[in-house]
């Protein structure tokens, strides 16, 4: 099954040599293995039977049928004032409910300013492996971070990419300011645009609700307090049927923003079903609701499992925004959507120890986050 070693392998062995770090704390990227010559998916990235995608997700070409098509919301009127506005508010509320991701349009940021950040990112994935290694960690709470896979010191079976994420942690760090030069600029510019789109529907997301005055300090726009980012790299993969870009989870934090590029990859679970994400158009950015927002609703609104799968021919690059609220925000079921038919279905859970248990608990390897946190 292991593919040959390439030349690439052997040049990447003498770079890593000279990055100062152990080198036993260095896990090998997939894209260096990809990039060596691989016909075949290595064991440590092959999935048990019962992980692998199905062969219909495969099918790139294959368009779901519109009712497994996740809504389309348009983002123009969200920022009037008016009958106008709150139809997209509800729209909003509608989508969270019945899917928990939806697509958005006409959000504000211009495809240029996408494209040029995927220009830039993949000019990062481009370069030699000695200049990639010196943003390279396993944690994910540096503010900037080259990584590979999600957690390999506690993962059996590995996803099959590799990354480049920012933290801005207000007060603690902001790893934008130092993001690598050939890209910051354009991560800078894409995350200002991704911030003020997150406000406002995070901010509509509870307006649907009507709750928004139990959630002050979160929904005021702009006051998001922590985002990641983390632009996913999925090489080609010789047998997209025995392995994932990122196995099924769901996201920890409030809301996700997603590039989700052109070349599919995204599926969702949809009352039981995987189906895949096709975006309408390169600017599509597609939202869902993670697992605080689950909590706070007491399971109204659904942070969704979703997971990626690889093909043979194009690599695929996806630009997630992952926001947060502040470590000491204890989360729980607002009082307004608890009653005696909607009993608690969370227990309140500090942010901080539900992050911590996420990215420290091995039973949790397949991410199942919300069990830390269920009643
Ligand atoms: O690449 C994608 O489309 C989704 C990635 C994702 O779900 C994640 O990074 O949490
Ligand atoms: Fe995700």
């Amino acid at each position: 099954m292991e593919g040959k070693r390439g030349v690439a392998d052997l040049q990447q062995e003498k770079e890593l040599a000279q990055v100062p770090m152990s080198r036993s704390s260095i896990v090998q990227g997939i894209k260096e293995l990809v990039d060596g010559g691989l016909h075949a998916v290595p064991p440590l990235y092959v999935r048990p039977p019962d992980e692998r995608p199905e062969s219909s997700s495969l099918l790139s070409n294959v368009q779901p049928l519109p009712q497994y098509q996740i809504p389309i919301v348009d983002l123009t009127a969200l920022d009037s004032t008016g009958a106008a506005r709150v139809q997209v508010m509800q729209e909003i509320g509608r989508a969270c409910e019945d899917w928990g991701f939806f697509q958005v349009v006409n959000h504000g940021v211009e495809l240029a300013v996408i494209q040029q950040l995927q220009e830039a990112a993949f000019k990062f994935f481009d370069q030699p492996a000695q200049e990639r290694m010196r943003f390279y960690t396993q944690s994910i709470g540096e503010p900037i971070m080259y990584r590979t896979s999600f957690n390999p010191a506690m993962e059996n079976v590995r996803e099959w990419r590799d990354s480049l994420g920012f933290n801005r942690i207000p007060g603690v760090c902001d790893g934008f300011q130092d993001a690598p030069e050939l890209c910051k600029k354009e991560v800078q510019q894409y995350m200002k645009g991704v911030d003020a789109i997150a406000g406002k529907v995070f901010k509509a997301i509870f307006e649907s609700l009507g709750v928004e005055k139990y959630l002050e300090n979160e929904v005021q726009a702009g006051t998001i307090p922590r985002v990641r980012m983390s632009i996913n790299y999925y090489p080609p993969c010789p047998e997209p049927s025995l392995t994932l870009g990122v196995s099924a989870h769901s996201d920890v934090g409030t809301l996700t923003v997603l590039h989700p590029d052109v070349v599919p990859g995204l599926e969702i679970k949809h009352e039981g079903t995987w189906i895949p994400v096709i975006p309408t158009d390169p600017s599509a950015l597609v939202i869902n609701v993670a697992d605080q927002i689950e909590i706070w609703t007491n399971g109204k609104y659904k942070s969704i499992e979703h997971r990626v799968v690889t093909n043979t021919n194009k690599p695929r690059m996806s630009i997630a925004c992952f926001y947060g609220p502040s470590d000491d925000t204890v989360v729980a079921p607002l009082p307004t959507l608890v009653d005696e038919s909607h009993p608690p279905c969370y227990k309140p859970t500090k942010f901080e120890d539900y992050l911590k248990n996420f990215f420290s608990n091995k039973l949790l390897a397949n991410r199942g986050t919300l069990d830390l946190a269920r009643l």
